[in-house]
């Protein structure tokens, strides 16, 4: 049976008027990388700091490692590791004192994956966080977050602000601690590639709605983009397809992205285009952008995806 490290029931909050989070349903099963994705002010960050039990819910519930998130004790906050947005530090403190700080609080501490991960962003326990770079900054704290071996690491938007090198640094951190299967991470990020790369599921939070929940091969093998071509006059106005998700057109073609799409479409499709129409891989990034975009309509489509909702 599967093991949930974390579970939310219809949780919401409101600032003000203004609903942020609305009616999330979620479930993440302990072992593997799950990412939350979504625009800037989707509601992550909320949903993240609800999970903390930094912000209380104006309604629904959430529980972490079977414990209500409003109640969370420090045993089970020993259990986390949370790194906020921004990577906030000591900045006085060098990286010798912020071990030496966090050890103590610590229940187990791995001196060999603290050095690692510092190794990995080639940082000196003799600098002062004050003089650190974000890339470096957000490499100090991802080691303090790991050292103690949380169950569950929840990173918000951990590679903010990093250059290349310094997100792979993060990413391949991430990837080493999930070598052990019992343990979980969750993170928010924009960076699709990276979600790519390491995510076991994928949810994507649209105006502080749940809209996407299930494996990223399971978004990309319901999504599929089609480009039709056609002879001089160009693509004519299209009738209403409901499984539409993203439209782009040219002079001689029409590239179109479909969710759960039926034969029937995709025959019409054939049938409309007049020179050609193919369909075209598309990648994670692609397909979340696509469905993330102003001009996405029929979106609401993917509501449908099995998976972990
Ligand atoms: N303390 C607050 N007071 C009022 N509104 C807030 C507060 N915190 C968040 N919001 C609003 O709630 C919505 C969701 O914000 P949130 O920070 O959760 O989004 P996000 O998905 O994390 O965005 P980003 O990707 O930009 O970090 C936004 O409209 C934001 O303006």
């Amino acid at each position: 049976m599967t093991e949930y490290v974390l579970q939310t029931d219809r949780l919401t909050r409101y600032f003000g008027s203004k609903c942020a989070v609305n009616e999330l349903s979620l479930s993440v099963p302990r072992g593997g990388v799950f990412a939350l994705l979504g625009r800037n002010g989707a509601g992550k960050t909320t949903a993240i700091r609800m999970l903390m039990g930094f912000l209380q819910p104006t309604r629904g519930t959430a529980t972490i490692l079977g414990t209500d998130c409003s109640n969370l004790t420090p045993a089970i906050r020993g259990r986390i590791a949370y790194v906020a947005e921004g990577h906030f530090l000591y900045k006085w403190m060098t990286i010798a004192q912020l071990e030496q700080f966090q050890k103590n609080a610590a229940l187990r501490w791995n001196q060999k994956l603290f050095r690692a991960v510092l190794d990995h962003f080639a940082l000196d326990e003799k600098m002062k966080a004050g003089a650190l770079s974000r890339g470096q900054r957000a490499g100090v704290c991802l080691a303090l977050a790991l050292a103690p071996e949380p169950e569950l690491i929840i990173l918000d938007d951990p590679t903010i602000g990093l250059d290349p090198v310094a997100r792979r640094a993060l990413v391949e951190a991430m990837l080493m601690v999930t070598q052990n299967r019992d343990r979980t991470i969750l993170f928010s990020s924009h960076q699709l590639d990276d979600v790519e790369r390491v995510a076991d599921w994928i949810a994507i939070m649209l105006e502080g709605d749940l809209r996407v929940c299930c494996t990223p091969d399971e978004f990309r093998d319901r999504l599929s983009r089609w480009v039709l071509k056609f002879d001089d006059g160009g693509p004519p106005s299209l009738e209403e397809i409901p499984e539409l998700v993203h439209e782009m057109r040219f002079p001689n073609e029409l590239h179109l992205t479909l969710a759960n799409a039926s034969p029937e479409t995709i025959s019409k499709l054939q049938t409309l285009a007049t020179r050609s129409c193919e369909q075209l891989p598309l990648n994670l990034e692609n397909g979340v952008i696509d469905y993330l975009s102003d001009k996405s309509r029929g979106g609401s489509l993917l509501h449908t995806m099995g998976g972990l909702v």
